[in-house]
């Protein structure tokens, strides 16, 4: 049986814009009110997933969302027409406007916690969509995103979907952000490392004091209790209270990992020495190669400007490992320098591939955010809705549909445009046609 590591990137939905949302992360807030180009962001994504699919890495897509969210307007007490409901938000309440706008969706890496069915105790593959309590407007997406997964991995058989953590910050949970697994192959038994930044339960606990901790270690513990993950392969990490403060808003900022190699920060954990030993005793004879980046080496500040461990870390057929890194981290110098060592080191890393994705970054997403990572065995990989797996096809049918349906700018202002609601809705319901998953949208129910 073969085994793959599947990249789901996110679409980039057709209301892209910076809006300055997210407090703690860097780029949000620095690019907040800049003008956005939903038609670049979307390609750029586009351009990756083929690259990725090029390299003979097995790649899919993820639909975006329904922006503006009338239905939470709607909850919000806004009433009338759709144009109504819009209007009223737009002139009372132009934050929560904004929220409802946001194509944030587009960082899969927050849609779900996936544990591969090596990892779980009924032989199935988990997914249990993220709360993303953190912030409102992440807050709205794991009923569609729910949809959105069963309809791609549709079969009762092989996959297990969970329904999200209960709403409150308690159980805030960021998904695939904060949870790596390390494993010999994507099919063996690995281990599965959630990194929390705060107990909820018990504020004697060390915890950031300026930007909020997303992730809790009681949310972990229930996805791993959901996954039906043996504590013998889960570690549960804090995350440095202080990098969170620093701008590292997810673990994803500060460390990733893949197979047999972990590459972290200095600074990126608590505890670290005693968690690193936790998780080579867990991970049994074969050998881990857990790469530390000194702060002598890359600053944490230089590390959440360019990326650095936002990168994907991926296996190649030959075995190699490469990194796909945003091209902010080629145009800084300790960075690029960093890199550009590495791959000469005795490590599976071999190779850096850059990517433009700045569209993304500025909203402080890079290539690992826009990305889930679902490991599949073949049986499994042949269950999956095939109308959502990157070809040649595929990625040429949704650049057409991208130009058709995409605004080139887009700026916060543009967001009360009622015509952007029918622009965003007519592409979301060809989309729904290319990919073949049926009435996942609220206006299709
Ligand atoms: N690190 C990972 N895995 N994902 C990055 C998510 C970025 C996202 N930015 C935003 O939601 C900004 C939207 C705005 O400001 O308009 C967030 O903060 O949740």
């Amino acid at each position: 049986m073969k085994h793959f590591e599947v990249n789901f990137d996110g679409l980039v939905g057709p209301t892209h814009n910076y809006a300055g949302l997210s407090f703690g992360n860097v780029a949000s807030l620095n690019n907040a009110k800049s003008s956005s180009s939903p038609r670049d962001a979307a390609k750029q994504g586009l351009q990756k997933m083929k690259a990725l699919a090029d390299m003979g890495l097995q790649q899919g897509v993820l639909a975006p969302q329904e922006r503006p969210d009338i239905y939470a307007l709607r909850r919000l007490g806004f009433c009338g027409t759709d144009g109504e409901v819009l209007q009223q938000a737009a002139q009372q309440a132009p934050a929560i406007f904004q929220a409802v706008c946001s194509a944030s969706s587009m960082w899969t890496a927050n849609a779900a916690t996936v544990s591969p069915s090596a990892d779980t105790a009924n032989g199935k593959v988990h997914f249990t969509p993220a709360n993303l309590t953190n912030k409102f407007h992440r807050s709205l997406e794991p009923q569609t995103t729910g949809r959105i997964l069963t309809a791609i991995f549709n079969n009762e058989r092989y996959f297990q979907h969970h329904g999200h953590l209960p709403d409150n910050e308690h159980f805030g949970d960021e998904g695939a952000a904060n949870h790596t697994r390390l494993c010999s192959q994507y099919g063996h038994a690995g281990v599965e490392v959630f990194v929390y930044g705060r107990h909820a339960f018990d504020s004697s606990k060390p915890a950031p004091s300026k930007y909020p901790a997303r992730q809790t270690l009681e949310a972990s513990q229930a996805i791993a209790r959901l996954h039906g993950l043996s504590d013998d392969n889960t570690v549960y990490v804090q995350q440095n209270p202080d990098v969170i403060d620093q701008g590292v808003f997810h673990n994803d900022v500060i460390a990733v990992g893949n197979q047999n190699v972990l590459f972290y920060h200095q600074q990126a954990f608590a505890e670290t020495s005693a968690k690193l030993q936790e998780i080579q005793q867990k991970f049994g004879d074969d050998r881990l190669h857990f790469i530390e980046v000194k702060t002598s080496e890359v600053s944490v500040e230089d590390a959440v400007n360019t990326y650095l461990f936002n990168t994907q870390l991926v296996t190649l057929d030959n075995g190699d490992m490469a990194i796909i890194a945003p091209t902010e981290c080629q145009e800084n110098d300790a960075v690029a320098a960093y890199l550009a060592d590495l791959v000469s080191r005795d490590t599976p890393i071999r190779q850096v591939h850059y990517f433009d994705v700045k569209q993304s970054m500025r909203n402080g997403g890079g290539p690992a955010c826009l990305r889930l990572r679902v490991a599949l065995n073949d049986e499994e990989l042949a269950a999956v809705n095939p109308h959502s797996l990157m070809n040649d096809a595929l990625f040429d049918r949704l650049n057409q549909w991208v130009d058709k349906h995409y605004r080139d700018r887009l700026s916060v202002d543009d967001l009360r445009d009622p015509q952007l609601l029918d622009e965003s809705r007519s592409a979301l319901d060809e989309l729904t046609q290319i990919m073949r998953l049926g009435s996942v949208y609220p206006f299709q129910r």
